[in-house]
């Protein structure tokens, strides 16, 4: 029942205007069918009345106008109400550390924002309809029963039973169809397999069999359960059909055996029955769906309730690694950023890598390099002076003030920075107004110009080379004209010629211009180049001489 609930607590408009509105829709659909009685029953006396016509008219106006009014109200709801969903999320990502989102799962969001909402958002109107064939399954049967109070118990009775035995027997093909799901979501993954390892596939021929004929079982097992799933499905739908034919057959040769005076009412209550079957068949096709929407709902709510959790722990960190006094006012003319005595353990079942105490000092004006094996923790260090991870004890200091819990997002807004992993927009997000010349000027310097333009604010292409992938990267990184650059193995990727002018040129221009510059690398031939060098090993910074 979580649905009523989330409709009940959310929904902006009255619920009792739209139950009052399906209420009219059921009654209206009643009143066309007693009016389709009562008129042909003057037509076997050879008359039409106008009255009854006019009632019609009133009665069919009704059920389109109630039935439409609740639709509109109801889908225009259901879509806002899914909107802040989708922007709560959205607010919650943005706020998330990258802890958190590790915590919660990329899957678990992307399946709520898109497979979930998407159900929820289709089968809530089919529920709406439920409800209101259930209200006209109400009025229906209690006009049924002033007709004749037998013909009344008898359907309520066949009707009861058989809902019971197709309820029981569509709870099997509710397993079998969770089932299927999982069986498909296996089949998906091995397919982001194949096309995402697709290269590796292609260079290894055993490796290709062996994923293919893994792909292989899995569509067997898929097309198997689907195959059952609509056969089950079939039988029952025919099941149904023969329960409305017994039905209809009980009423012409069971109910007159047991009613004296049923000859007078047996046309109206047979076509009261007829008008029955479409509503109780529709009701018990909406519980699969009430089923389906129940299910997403539960997987949004807790992955909120995940995320919530993840956020109050990342909040306790944030606290736990900046300054409690009240500072929220704007970081400007930042001359050095400083780590003093910083840990920081990665959260692990078994304790993670741990990296500190860490003392660093970052300058305007220099170029600080990092160095180090792999796994030694540069990245770690990176995240924790770049403030996207929040670390267990110590403190940053900007020109040596420690860092207030509200000016951290402030913080963060004084790099810019092209980390590992990064990724590349081909827009220019953030950078406002866009001065042209200054990125063909950059496109020049990094020799990309006969390759990329600038279109409408955005690049013109990001399908380049590694190297120049990157080269674009630090033209956006340089367009956000921030106090501080960070760039994690930058060079790597680059030619030997580009990589000189990188470390030759930009990197002094950049010190020149003042910026706080901070490097990781291991290209010792440009370490002269550097006004510091910090060493990281086993999570432990050592100053080096230069
Ligand atoms: N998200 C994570 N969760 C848990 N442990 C992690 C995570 N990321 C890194 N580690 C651990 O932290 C250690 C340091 O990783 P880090 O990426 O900081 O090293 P690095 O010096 O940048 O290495 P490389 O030069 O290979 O990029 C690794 O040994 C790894 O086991």
């Amino acid at each position: 029942m979580m649905l009523f609930n989330v409709l009940r607590t959310r929904a902006n408009i009255n619920m009792r205007t739209v139950v009052a509105l399906l209420v009219m829709a059921a009654v209206s659909t009643t009143m066309v069918l007693v009016i389709v009685n009562m008129a042909s029953s003057q037509a076997e006396e050879g008359t039409i009345s106008a009255r009854l016509l006019a009632l019609m008219a009133l009665s069919l106006i009704g059920f389109i106008w109630s039935q439409h009014t609740a639709d509109t109200l109801v889908a225009g709801e259901v879509e806002r109400i899914l909107h802040q969903f989708r922007l709560s999320l959205f607010d919650e990502v943005r706020t998330s550390s990258p802890e958190t989102l590790e915590t919660v799962g990329q899957g678990p969001i992307q399946a709520a924002m898109t497979q979930e909402m998407q159900t929820i958002s289709n089968t809530l109107p089919m529920l709406m309809n439920g409800i209101q064939q259930l209200v006209l399954i109400v009025f229906v049967s209690l006009y049924l029963a002033w007709l004749s109070l037998f013909a009344f118990a008898m359907i309520a009775v066949l009707a009861a039973l058989a809902v019971g035995i197709h309820l029981y027997r569509i709870k099997r093909i509710n397993a079998a169809v969770r089932e299927a799901a999982e069986d498909e979501g296996k089949l998906f993954g091995g397919l982001t397999d194949l096309l995402d390892g697709f290269k590796e596939v292609k260079m290894n021929s055993l490796r290709r069999e062996t994923l293919l004929s893994r792909l292989k079982t899995r569509s067997e097992r898929t097309r198997d359960t689907k195959a059952t799933i609509k056969q089950q499905w079939t039988r029952e739908t025919a099941a149904v059909q023969l329960a409305f034919y017994i039905m209809m057959a009980a009423m012409v040769f069971i109910v007159p055996m047991f009613t004296s005076d049923y000859h007078d009412v047996a046309v109206q209550t047979t076509t009261a029955t007829l008008f029955l079957f479409g509503p109780i068949g529709s009701t018990i096709m909406t519980l699969p769906a009430f089923n389906d929407s129940e299910a997403a709902l539960a997987k949004i709510t807790s992955l909120q309730e995940e995320l919530g959790d993840a956020l109050s722990k990342q909040h306790q960190r944030e606290a736990n690694a900046t300054d409690s006094k009240d500072t929220s006012a704007p970081l400007t003319d930042i001359t050095e950023i400083a780590l003093n005595d910083v840990r920081f353990t990665y959260p692990g079942p078994t304790g993670g890598f741990s990296v500190g105490p860490l003392n660093a000092s970052f300058k305007r004006g220099e170029i600080t390099f990092i160095t180090g094996g792999n796994g030694a923790g540069k990245s770690t260090m990176i995240a924790l002076l770049t403030g996207l991870r929040a670390f267990d004890s110590g403190e940053i200091t900007v020109n040596g003030t420690p860092l207030g819990i509200d000016q951290l997002q402030n913080y963060r807004d004084q790099f810019a920075s092209v980390l590992a992993g990064y990724h590349l927009f081909d827009a220019l997000y953030g950078i406002d107004p866009i001065d042209e010349d200054k990125v063909n000027a950059l496109l020049n310097q990094m020799e990309i110009a006969n390759k990329v333009t600038l279109e409408n604010n955005a690049f013109s292409t990001t399908s380049l080379s590694q190297g120049q992938r990157k080269r674009l990267a630090l033209i956006t990184a340089l367009l956000e004209e921030k106090p501080v650059l960070v760039l994690d193995e930058w060079a790597a990727d680059q030619d030997p010629h580009f990589r000189s002018v990188f470390y030759e040129k930009i990197l002094p221009d950049l010190r020149a211009q003042g910026k706080i510059l901070i490097c990781v690398t291991h290209d010792d031939r440009w370490f002269h180049l550097a006004d510091r060098i910090y060493h990281v090993r086993d999570g432990q910074f050592d100053e080096t001489s230069t």
